[in-house]
């Protein structure tokens, strides 16, 4: 990077903000209030430098509600394909988990259900994922949760990486399905590992093209854009299943701010010059002003 004119410095949080630099762009991935607050009064005192991305924007996805709201507002019907959520329910913190079962059933849910924190904090109990056969058991769970209908996509994940206008997919082995017979026959909750990390790449695999291909190349461009405006963030991966035995029916269900890029491909050239293009055209704003 250093042979383009970048240079990283490492922000050292126990001191001023303000003090370290100058900085033509700060990057970050702190969460809490305390990080929040420095790094607002630094963009007010310093309207030049961008800040990759801003905390309220960064915070939108933290919430496993709010995550998904905008994937629900869009209309992509016109893009080769149709992309929203799968159905959910959200358990709030005060609700008694024996009130789970009747909540579940007043919504009409389908089962299986995956259980899934509500708060996304990095932590690895916000990523603590349960697998639900029926719903009486779902009363074991600790609210706050989200209950979101389990949808056959025939184990295989895409994670779509976006940095700035840069778009890039890679496949990853996910949940198998799950049959009609084996939902009638099993019963409880069951925790699941991350199935879909990094190690699980599927890029090489040699799998069903109905399942494999990926999703039209119009409809990441439309709702990269989308998500680009509407979340307010330029660094975020999205995962996406293509609904099993469909040809462009997707559900967007997770969406990760600031993800290690490292897993994407060509991440180096990518990141720089995703920051290149930022860089000239903060100059080119600065001429036209
Ligand atoms: O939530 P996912 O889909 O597993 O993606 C993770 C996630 O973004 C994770 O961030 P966090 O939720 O722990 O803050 C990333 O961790 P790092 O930022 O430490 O790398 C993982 O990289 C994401 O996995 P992936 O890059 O495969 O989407
Ligand atoms: N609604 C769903 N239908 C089918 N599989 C799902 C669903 N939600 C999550 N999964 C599976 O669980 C994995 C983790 O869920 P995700 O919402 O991405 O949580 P995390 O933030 O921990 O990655 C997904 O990668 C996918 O394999
Ligand atoms: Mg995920
Ligand atoms: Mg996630």
């Amino acid at each position: 990077m250093w042979s383009k004119g970048i240079y990283f410095v490492a922000i050292d949080v126990n001191k001023p903000l303000a003090e370290q630099g100058p900085f033509d762009i700060v990057l970050h991935k702190l969460l809490g209030e305390e990080w929040r607050d420095v790094i607002e009064d630094f963009r007010q005192k310093h309207p030049e430098v961008i800040v990759l991305d801003p905390p309220d924007a960064i915070q939108h996805l933290h919430n496993r509600q709010s995550m998904l709201q905008d994937v629900v507002d869009l209309n992509l019907s016109d893009c080769n394909g149709k992309v929203g959520i799968p159905r959910q329910l959200v358990i709030t913190k005060d609700k008694n988990p024996s009130t789970i079962p009747y909540e579940v059933n007043k919504a009409g849910l389908k089962l299986p259900l995956v259980a899934k924190p509500l708060v996304v904090d990095g932590s690895a109990k916000s990523h603590e994922l349960f697998l639900a056969y029926d719903e009486f058991s779902l009363s074991e769970l600790e609210p706050p949760l989200v209950l979101q209908e389990f949808v056959n996509h025939g184990g295989l994940l895409f994670k779509i990486y976006i940095v700035g206008d840069s778009i890039k997919v890679v496949r990853r082995f996910s949940l198998p399905n799950i049959s009609k017979r084996e939902l009638s026959k099993v019963s409880g909750v069951y925790r699941f590992p991350r199935v879909s990390c990094a190690a699980a790449s599927a890029d090489d695999a040699d799998l069903d093209p109905s399942i494999a291909e990926h999703p039209p190349r119009p409809l990441l461009e439309r709702l990269a854009k989308e998500l680009r405006h509407r979340l307010g963030l330029r660094l975020f991966n999205v995962d996406m299943i293509r609904e099993y035995g469909t040809k462009d029916v997707f559900y967007v269900i997770d969406i990760n701010y600031f993800p290690g890029f490292g897993k994407m491909p060509d991440y180096e050239h990518v990141f720089t010059d995703f920051l290149l293009n930022l860089k000239q055209n903060k100059c080119k704003k600065k001429l036209t002003a």
